[in-house]
Parts: C-alpha cells; structure tokens; sequence
C-alpha cells in the first residue's frame, strides 16, 4: 500500500446517490470516494446494489439524486462515452472483446473513443491520423508488454481461455490511457491461477500506472487480498468503509455478509 507524505487526493466519488427502479430502491443515498493509487473494492450480497453503483459512476444508470464527482468536477450529467473520454475506464461483467480478432487488434479498438481526428478531418489532414494511429499503435505494443501478452499478440481472441481473453479484455481498458479504472466482478469464472495472474495485474496497474481501481468483486479472498479500501454494501446502503483489517473485523459487516462466508 502507498503511503505518500501529502493526503491522497480524491479521484472519483459518489455524493449521497439514490437510485430507483419502479419500487426497488437500489441505492439510497450511497457515498463512496475512491483516491489517487488504490484499490477499492465495492462488495455487498446479491442485490445490495454494488453494480448499479458502478453503472452510477460510468454514466449508464442515471441516479434520481446526488452527485458523481471527478477530480472535483460534477460529472452527473455527462453520459458513458463523455466519461470516458475524461479517463473512467471500465470493464464489464463477462467478456467484452471481438472472438474473430487478434490480441494486438482488439486491445486498439479501445483506442477509437479516444482519435481526436473525425472523419471529415482524417479526410483532409491524412497526415495527421496517420501520426495518431502509429501512435496508439506503439501504446498498444506496451500494454501488450504490460499484461505478458507477447507471445500473444497474433492469436485470435476467441481461441484464447477464458483467462486470457479476460487479460485482452482488460487491455482494451487501458488503451483509453485512463485516470480511474472500474471492473466488474473481473475474477468472476476464472481458475484460482488465473485470479492470481489477474490479481497481479490490478496490482501492478495501480503501483506500475498508478490508476486508481474501483472493483466488485465476490471472492472475498482477493478482495482481501489486494485492496487498499473496501466499502460494504447491504440493501442499497453503505454499512461500512475501512481497511481489509478494519472490514473483517465490524460487526455490522460480519452480520450482514460475512458472517456465513468467514472460515
Ligand atoms: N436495470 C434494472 N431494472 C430493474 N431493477 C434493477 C436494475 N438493475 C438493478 N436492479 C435492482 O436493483 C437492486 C440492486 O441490484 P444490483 O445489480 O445493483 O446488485 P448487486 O449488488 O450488483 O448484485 P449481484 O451481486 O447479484 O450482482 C436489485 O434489487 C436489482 O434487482
């Protein structure tokens, strides 16, 4: 864990949400704020609302109230792609990446939200794009580096385990270039090799790239594991926010959810 000498600045935070689906209060008035290099873990029984808060943060669901805040911006009206292109990546549940295409070719189609030269401008300055796309494509090369994707790189994705196809997938993420990271449940399916091998990565993104992480996740081992700061979720509410240490051992959460799960 990082401990740098000035406060850790907030990245991204969600000011008092209340979300509703016809009468199910998904969240009711949820605030979490994730800071500069940590990893945060969101975590809560099935239908606490852990994955609507995420939705919040990306701009896919649209709370009733409260804010979402990015490097103290009010981002609340911006919508996902407008998001993104701030830097909040995110990678969803299950794989999101194209099966007939390579490794190399699926981690750059993360890069076209980020192409600053539209179609009627690549028209008339081809010069320019072609810079833009050698560009990206020499990024792509390191993030290919960055996940051990080397041997890789040429292999079609829907060849690939489950494991790896989640690895390219992630590389996609990090193509925006982002300022936060979010996932989805990322081990959700894999072997325990394959949650190590990830688990590590996610470290390294944070420590090697220092991006921030806000990740769900049910294997309560990894979350243990590689957070920082981990915010409990119960019926749309947030009954606790603390350290691995400091979640393991409150009542509220022991009662709530890991009562059952704890050896
Ligand atoms: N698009 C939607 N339409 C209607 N209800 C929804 C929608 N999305 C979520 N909900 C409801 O909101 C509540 C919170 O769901 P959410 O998926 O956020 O929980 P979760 O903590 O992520 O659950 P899980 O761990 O099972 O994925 C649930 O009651 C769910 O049924």
């Amino acid at each position: 864990m990082h401990t740098p000498s000035a406060p850790a600045k907030d990245v991204l935070s969600a000011d008092r949400l209340c979300l509703r689906f016809g009468a199910v209060e998904a969240l009711k008035s949820v605030s979490l704020t994730v800071r500069e290099r940590e990893i945060h873990a969101v975590i809560g029984p099935n239908g606490a609302g852990k994955s609507s808060l995420l939705n919040c943060l990306s701009g896919f669901y649209k709370p009733q109230s409260g804010a979402v805040r990015f490097n103290g911006a009010d981002i609340s009206a911006l919508v996902p792609h407008k998001r993104a292109g701030l830097g909040i990546s995110r990678t969803f549940q299950g794989i999101q990446t194209y099966p007939s295409m390579t490794a190399r070719e699926n981690i750059l189609t993360g890069y076209h939200l980020r192409m600053k030269t539209g179609l009627f401008s690549a028209l008339l300055y081809w010069g320019r794009v072609r810079a833009e796309e050698e560009a990206f494509a020499r990024r792509a090369e390191e993030i290919i580096d960055f996940l051990e994707l080397e041997e890789r790189r040429h292999e079609i994705v829907g060849d690939m385990s489950y494991g790896l196809r989640k690895r390219v997938d992630l590389g996609r993420a990090l193509a925006l270039d982002p300022k936060i990271l979010i996932m989805d449940e990322p081990m959700a399916g894999m072997s325990a090799e394959e949650k190590g091998d990830l688990a590590r990565f996610i470290l390294d993104i944070r420590d090697g790239l220092g991006i921030p992480v806000v990740l769900v996740e049910h294997d309560m081992e990894v979350v243990m594991d590689i957070s920082d700061r981990i915010t409990v979720i119960d019926f749309g509410q947030v009954i606790a926010c603390g350290t691995p240490a400091e979640i393991r051992t409150n009542d509220a959460v022991i009662a709530a959810y890991l009562g059952g799960a704890q050896q």
